[in-house]
């Protein structure tokens, strides 16, 4: 089986190293030519060179390869999808070949480009979760369209990804982009789930002045149990590192956090949808925050240093309150998932989603076996539950911020306690007549109910 890959920079590269070590034949393209060099000499190292060819343009690329033709891209999302996929349609690809855009896309841009090259070529979508040592080892893969170029690279897909209990996490999730969109919601799940853990950290640290060291080792206690998850394994390890000098590695790191765009959108789509998410919005936004000071904004809030309270904490009631909320997090991006297909007509089905996460990605974990039994079991969780909501009422007492923690117990609290819209849907008819429904389902004005002498004015 040949396949082409452009685009060899940490996911490109390792990528290319798993697809040989499966037995394809790989034609590999980067626009900088050490990249290519570096891929030929890491296959020299591993025995794997005869199956490789580094080509210096897109047109030998095209050439090398046998009709019908596969190729993967996975160059930065943005303009760049676009270049290359002209350039390989003036160098000869057809209508029976299958270009699979396997980046950190934004599903839209998947959409519109469906349609644009829809006479050119089959442009296919897929989400590829893992990092550097996934895609080398055994990514997670969320694909999506019901092209006949898929059949012809599933079963070599189905070998490269990751298996969980001998399955694998290569599926096609649903129709159209919908794979870019259930990889920007892992991300968002992703984002959610490192703050949360970050939060836990804080807490332990800050809140009830534990060492780094001490806090690695309560997550390694979690993570022998249900809490098993690669997030929290790599936290608990990060956290256990020092320098010679005996200094706690992250004490090195600056605080103001990166982000490259998926959560951003992840955040951007919920509301747009109108499908509350508000852990993963909270994410984002924790992220924007470090980065606040930088801001002009900031330079006109100056805000002193507050002293922080410490507080007792029970570790058990800390453990089931993380675990619930790391559920209400995946529970948060399922049902966003599960809204955008419907709007879409995407036909996304879950179990393959999860199936998908199960092993390979970043927020693979084991309480993921609960989930796909189905969502409902985690209103069972009541000591669980009953932690998250005093957890959050503690930590809050210590004057931290802990902004996935407060918005996941305030998203279940507002599921599962009375709600008060019916005051912010009579203040939007006093002031703006945008009207009513009383609870006996008739739709009117506040006037229509009582006689309202003189507004406030
Ligand atoms: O699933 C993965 O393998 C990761 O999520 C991967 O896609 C990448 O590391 C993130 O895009 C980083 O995202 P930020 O730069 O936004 O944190």
């Amino acid at each position: 089986m040949q396949v082409a890959l452009v685009g060899l920079g940490v996911m490109g590269k390792n990528l290319a190293l798993n697809l040989i070590e499966q037995g394809m034949t790989l034609v590999a393209y980067d626009k900088n030519p050490d990249a290519g060099e570096e891929l030929l000499s890491c296959a020299k190292s591993q025995g794997m060179a005869d199956r490789l060819h580094i080509v210096s343009d897109l047109g030998d690329m095209v050439k090398r390869l046998t009709p019908p033709r596969s190729v993967l891209l996975l160059v930065p999302a943005g303009e760049l999808v676009d270049k290359v996929c002209n350039e390989l349609v003036e160098a000869g690809v057809d209508c029976n070949d299958i270009i699979v855009d396997c980046g950190n896309s934004n599903y839209k841009d998947g959409i519109s480009r469906k349609l644009k090259y829809q006479n050119k070529f089959e442009f296919a979508t897929m989400g590829i979760s893992g990092g550097a040592e996934g895609a080398r080892h055994g990514p997670a893969m969320m694909a999506s369209g019901s092209e006949g170029g898929w059949e012809r690279v599933e079963p070599w897909f189905e070998k490269v990804a990751a298996s969980y209990k001998g399955e694998s996490c290569f599926a096609r999730v649903g129709q159209s982009a919908s794979g870019h969109f259930v990889k920007m919601v892992h991300n968002g799940i992703e984002y959610a789930l490192m703050q949360l853990i970050a939060e836990m950290y804080q807490l332990l640290r800050l809140g009830t002045n534990r060492t780094p060291h001490e806090v690695a080792e309560i997550f390694n206690q979690w993570s022998e149990g249900a809490l098993n998850s690669y997030l929290l394994s790599i936290s608990s390890h990060i956290l256990s590192l020092e320098t010679d000098a005996g200094e706690a590695l992250v004490d090195l790191i600056d605080n103001k956090v990166g982000a490259k765009g998926t959560g951003l959108w992840t955040a951007q789509n919920a509301l747009e949808l109108g499908i509350a998410v508000p852990s993963l919005v909270a994410a984002v936004q924790a992220r924007h925050l470090t980065n606040t000071a930088d801001t002009h904004a900031a330079k006109e809030m100056t805000y002193a240093a507050k002293a922080t309270t410490l507080i007792e904490l029970d570790l058990d009631e800390l453990k089931d309150a993380f675990m619930f909320a790391s559920l209400l997090a995946y529970r948060q991006g399922l049902a966003l998932i599960k809204g955008a297909s419907r709007a879409h007509q995407w036909k996304v089905d879950l179990s393959k989603t999860l199936q998908t996460w199960r092993a390979g990605c970043i927020i693979r974990a084991d309480y993921l076996d609960n989930i796909a039994e189905g969502v409902e079991f985690i209103d069972t969780l009541e000591t669980e539950s009953l932690a998250l909501r005093k957890i959050t009422g503690q930590a809050m007492m210590t004057g931290l911020a802990f902004p996935v923690l407060s918005s996941t117990q305030t998203y279940f609290a507002t599921l599962t306690t009375p709600s008060n819209g019916h005051l912010v849907q009579a203040q939007r008819d006093y002031f703006g007549e945008h009207g009513i429904k009383t609870r006996c389902g008739d739709v009117c004005h506040l006037t229509d109910l009582v006689e309202i002498d003189a507004k406030v004015r």
